[in-house]
C-alpha cells in the first residue's frame, strides 16, 4: 500500500484487490453468505460479461449499508452541454483547434461543468467514445453521479480533484489521470476551487495496458504504478440526488442516503489513478521520429486485432537524439482520428496557439503536423546536440472512428477559426536540378 496526503491506495493494474474499512467485514471463502458481517448487504458489480475470458473478466463484490437498488424514480436531468449528440452539424474535415474552455463564474460543480466536444459510436452498442471537457468551481454537494454509458478517463489540467467513489477516495492532480469504471457512483470535490480538464468516456472495451511486444516486460506505463483506493464509506442520510448518464441522456433520482456506503470490497473492477510522470518513455536513439503508438498509456481494443476503439497516448518530457532526422512529429494523415489536449507546458509540434487547457481535432485523413515556425526551426536545428523536451505533458485520445464534433463545439466562441493559418507559412522550397 502507498500513502497519499490523506488516502491509501493499493498498487497494480487490474489486480484482485481486497480491502476493508472495518476489519473482518469481507466474507471468507465465499462472496454471498447468508448474513454479511455487521448487517451489510452483498452486491456484485460486473464490468464485463459474466462469461468474458478470465484475463478480461472484471467484477467486484461490494459489502454495503444499503444496496444500489434503493433510490427513487429517475426523471430527465437538464444539463444541455453534456450529451452524446455528436455530429449534429455536417462533420467537416477541417483541422480544428480550441482555446481553453472558459472557467465558469456562477457556482458550477463537476457534472454541471461537463461540456461535450466530440465523439463517435454509440454508448448502447458499447463502441466508440464521448470526449468531454469540464470547467467547474464548486464541490458536488448532496449529489452523486455515474455513467452507465462508459468508463470515464479523467485528465485534470487545472486544479486537483478529490474523487470520492463507492470503492474509496482518489486524490488526483494535473499530470495524473483517474479512471472511474462504468456504473461506479462518485462525487467530485475541488480542493483548489476553479478546475478544468478533459474526459474520455469510453463506450467500448475496458481500458487496459498495451502489449509491449519487442519492448519486453517493462516500460511505458508499468502496472505497479496504477493505484486503486482502499475501502472508505460514508454513512449519511439526507435528501440527496443520484445523477445517471444512461443512453446518452442525463437522469436524476432522489436518494435518501449516500450511495458511497461500501464498507469493504474485493475484486478487480475498481477506479484507479496513474501519475503520467511515472511513464517510462521509449524512443528512437538512432534516426527517425517513431509512430506515437510508442507513447501509449492505455488502450481500449476494438473487435479488430491491433485496432483501438480508443488509445490514450501521452507526449511526456524526453530527450531527442536522432541523427539526420526531422525531430518533431512529421507531417501526416492517418486512418485514425486524433483529439489532443495539453495539460502542461508546450507541445513540440506547435510553437504557438496550442495552450494548456486547449484542444485540437485532426480527423481521419486530414493533413496535419508541425506548424510553420516549428518546421523552420527543426529543419535547421543542430543535430550534433541532443534536445531536451522538458516541462510538458500533452496527450491524445485517438479513435478508430471519425470524431464528430458537437454543434456547441463546432460553433463555440473559443474555437480558433483561423487554425489552418498555422501551416500557411510553409512555403515551397522545391528547387529541381537544372
Ligand atoms: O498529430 C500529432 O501531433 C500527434 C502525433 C505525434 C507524433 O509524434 C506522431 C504522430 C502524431 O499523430
Ligand atoms: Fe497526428
Amino acid at each position: 500500500m502507498t500513502e497519499s496526503a490523506t488516502h491509501s491506495y493499493m498498487s497494480g493494474f487490474g489486480n484482485e484487490f481486497a480491502t476493508e474499512a472495518i476489519p473482518g467485514t469481507l466474507p471468507v471463502g465465499r462472496n454471498s453468505p447468508q448474513k454479511v458481517a455487521h448487517g451489510l448487504y452483498a452486491e456484485q458489480l460486473s464490468g464485463t460479461a459474466f462469461t468474458a475470458p478470465r484475463g478480461e473478466n472484471r467484477r467486484s463484490w461490494l459489502y454495503r449499508i444499503r444496496p444500489a437498488a434503493m433510490h427513487g424514480r429517475f426523471e430527465p436531468f437538464a444539463q444541455p452541454r453534456f450529451h452524446d449528440r455528436f455530429g449534429e452539424t455536417p462533420v467537416s474535415p477541417d483541422q480544428m483547434r480550441w482555446n481553453p474552455l472558459p472557467l465558469p463564474e456562477a457556482p458550477t460543480d463537476f457534472v454541471e461543468g461537463l461540456y461535450t466536444v466530440a465523439g463517435n459510436g454509440a454508448s448502447d452498442a458499447h463502441a466508440g467514445v464521448g470526449i468531454h471537457l469540464y470547467a467547474a468551481n464548486t464541490a458536488m454537494r448532496g449529489r452523486y453521479f455515474y455513467s452507465a454509458d462508459g468508463e470515464l478517463l479523467i485528465v485534470p489540467q487545472q486544479g486537483r480533484l478529490r474523487v470520492a467513489t463507492e470503492l474509496g477516495v482518489l486524490d488526483v492532480e494535473p499530470q495524473e489521470i483517474v479512471v472511474i469504471p462504468r456504473g461506479v457512483r462518485f462525487r467530485v470535490e475541488l480542493p483548489d476551487g476553479a478546475s478544468r480538464g478533459y474526459v474520455c468516456e469510453n463506450f467500448g472495451a475496458l481500458l487496459r495496458l498495451p502489449d509491449l511486444g519487442p519492448i519486453g516486460s517493462n516500460g511505458l506505463a508499468n502496472p505497479r504504478d496504477f493505484l486503486a483506493p482502499v475501502a472508505a464509506y460514508e454513512q449519511l442520510d439526507g435528501g440527496f440526488e443520484l445523477i445517471a448518464k444512461f443512453g446518452g441522456h442525463l437522469w436524476h433520482a432522489p436518494i435518501d442516503h449516500s450511495p458511497l456506503d461500501v464498507v469493504a470490497w474485493h475484486g478487480n473492477y475498481a477506479p484507479y489513478k496513474y501519475d503520467l510522470r511515472r511513464f517510462n518513455t521509449i524512443g528512437s536513439i538512432s534516426f527517425d521520429h517513431p509512430d506515437p503508438s510508442i507513447f501509449l498509456v492505455l488502450t481500449s481494443p476494438s473487435d479488430t486485432p491491433g485496432v483501438g476503439n480508443m488509445d490514450f497516448a501521452i507526449f511526456p518530457p524526453r530527450w531527442l537524439v536522432q541523427q539526420d532526422t526531422f525531430r518533431p512529429p512529421w507531417f501526416h494523415r492517418n486512418v485514425a482520428s486524433e483529439f489532443m489536449g495539453l495539460v502542461h507546458g508546450a507541445y513540440d509540434a506547435k510553437a504557438e496557439g496550442f495552450a494548456p487547457g486547449g484542444c485540437s481535432l485532426h480527423n481521419c485523413m486530414s493533413g496535419h503536423g508541425p506548424d510553420a515556425a516549428t518546421f523552420e526551426k527543426a529543419s535547421s536545428a543542430d543535430l550534433s546536440k541532443p534536445d531536451v523536451i522538458a516541462d510538458t505533458m500533452a496527450f491524445m485520445f485517438e479513435t478508430r472512428g471519425v470524431l464528430k464534433p458537437t454543434r456547441q463545439a463546432a460553433e463555440a466562441g473559443h474555437r480558433q477559426r483561423d487554425y489552418q493559418a498555422c501551416w500557411a507559412g510553409l512555403r515551397s522550397h522545391f528547387s529541381p536540378p537544372r
